[in-house]
């Protein structure tokens, strides 16, 4: 495609924000292979873990703090962010940039400060209702907005008009084929073929109540014969677990090969991040959603039409006890119509093809020049 030789992707802090950004420049690398693709990170964010590994050009620019105010005034923008900029824009001006695409993340915002000040194309991706921080700030430059997710116009002003895309996911989960794929992975796991699986994971960062939760329940779950497979989460603190289990309990601290947890599991037992519902839905996984309560109600929102459709169930961060577990999660894991019923509902959600509609939506951003 002639219009476009160089992209610069702007997005960080968790996974949330990170997997769409590769999802996208995957996508973008399948289509275009020529085009030069340039990421930018912050310096401390899970970006600098996940991106390099995955074979893309990390820029990292200096961290600032967000102002909290969105009346954005570029005379009175603090000095940290001007610098952040103005490195955004050095290297904006390397690469001759043709478009910027972010994801949301602090570090998105010097990235949208400095293609408007090049009158570049802005496109911005965003998963949350309400948007986070960082894109509410882009939106004051940009009308290129997409979402994930179809939103009401009374939840979410500035996304009225906004075009429903997706969200880009990994091929890896995508286009996997769960029942071929589960033999493999129970056995990269040391996970038994004749007994369900649960798969636990609290998102990127790992979640601390879900983690002891389950873990306090680990002998109840082993005794109904149920395998416990535990990502603990990239930055938190171990747990304990029996170790004189009569059925496998497997913790892992971080997957980045995700589609073998999804592929082993018959069960999730989750946080309700924007992607990981995204996740879920598009494999038909049936998930018990633990929002996560300080996000402004935003976690439960993502999960609970799911939930309303059939694909799941959703549980207060609070209420989530061990005794919880064994009253709800035990009986569900053992009914194998019933997570049959309820995946097929969970995969009436989803959508797998979010990475080949946002770069439709950035084509046509770029070609409107
Ligand atoms: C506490 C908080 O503010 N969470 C936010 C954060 O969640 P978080 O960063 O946890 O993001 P999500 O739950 O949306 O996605 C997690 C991603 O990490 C991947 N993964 C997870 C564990 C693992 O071991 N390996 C792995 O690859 C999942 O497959 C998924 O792709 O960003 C989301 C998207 O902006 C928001 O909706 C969440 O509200």
């Amino acid at each position: 495609m002639g219009l476009l030789r160089s992209v610069v992707l702007a997005g960080g802090g968790t996974g949330g924000h990170i997997y769409p950004l590769l999802a996208f420049a995957d996508a973008l690398r399948r289509h275009f292979p020529e085009v030069r693709i340039t990421t930018l990170g912050s310096p401390k964010g899970m970006e600098n873990e996940l991106i390099p590994p995955a074979g893309y050009d990390l820029r990292v620019i200096p961290a600032f703090q967000l102002p909290r105010s969105l009346n954005l005034n570029l005379l009175r923008t603090p000095d940290r962010m001007y610098r952040s900029a103005h490195a955004a824009g050095q290297i904006l001006d390397e690469v001759q940039a043709d478009v910027v695409v972010g994801f949301g993340g602090y570090v998105s915002v010097p990235a949208y400060l400095a293609a408007w000040r090049r009158e570049l194309p802005i496109v911005i991706h965003e998963v949350n209702v309400p948007p986070g921080v960082a894109n509410r700030m882009g939106m004051k430059f940009t009308r290129n907005i997409a979402v994930g997710f179809p939103t009401q116009p009374q939840q979410a002003e500035s996304l009225r008009d906004a075009r429903v895309v997706g969200v880009p996911l990994r091929t890896a989960i995508t286009r996997m084929d769960r029942h071929a794929l589960r033999p493999q992975a129970l056995a990269h796991f040391g996970l038994r073929p004749d007994l369900p699986v649960l798969f636990v994971s609290g998102g990127s960062s790992g979640a601390r109540t879900i983690n002891l939760a389950v873990a306090g329940a680990a002998k109840k779950l082993a005794h109904a014969g149920i395998q416990v497979l535990h990502v603990q989460g990239g930055r938190n603190d171990p747990f304990e677990v029996p170790s004189d289990l009569p059925v496998p309990y497997v913790v892992v601290p971080y997957l980045s090969d995700m589609q073998l947890g999804y592929a082993a599991a018959d069960l999730m037992l989750c946080r309700g991040g924007a992607i990981t519902v995204a996740e879920t839905t598009a494999i038909g996984m049936p998930a018990i959603y633990v929002p996560y309560p300080f996000s402004n109600q935003e976690q439960e929102r993502n999960a609970r039409p799911v939930v309303e459709a059939g694909g799941g169930l959703l549980v207060d961060n609070g209420e989530l006890t061990p005794e919880w577990i064994e009253r709800t999660v035990i009986p569900l894991a053992r009914d194998p119509r019933r997570l049959a019923t309820m995946g097929a509902a969970a995969g009436g959600h989803g959508r797998r093809d979010g990475d080949e509609a946002l770069l439709d939506f950035v084509c046509e951003a770029v070609a409107r020049r």
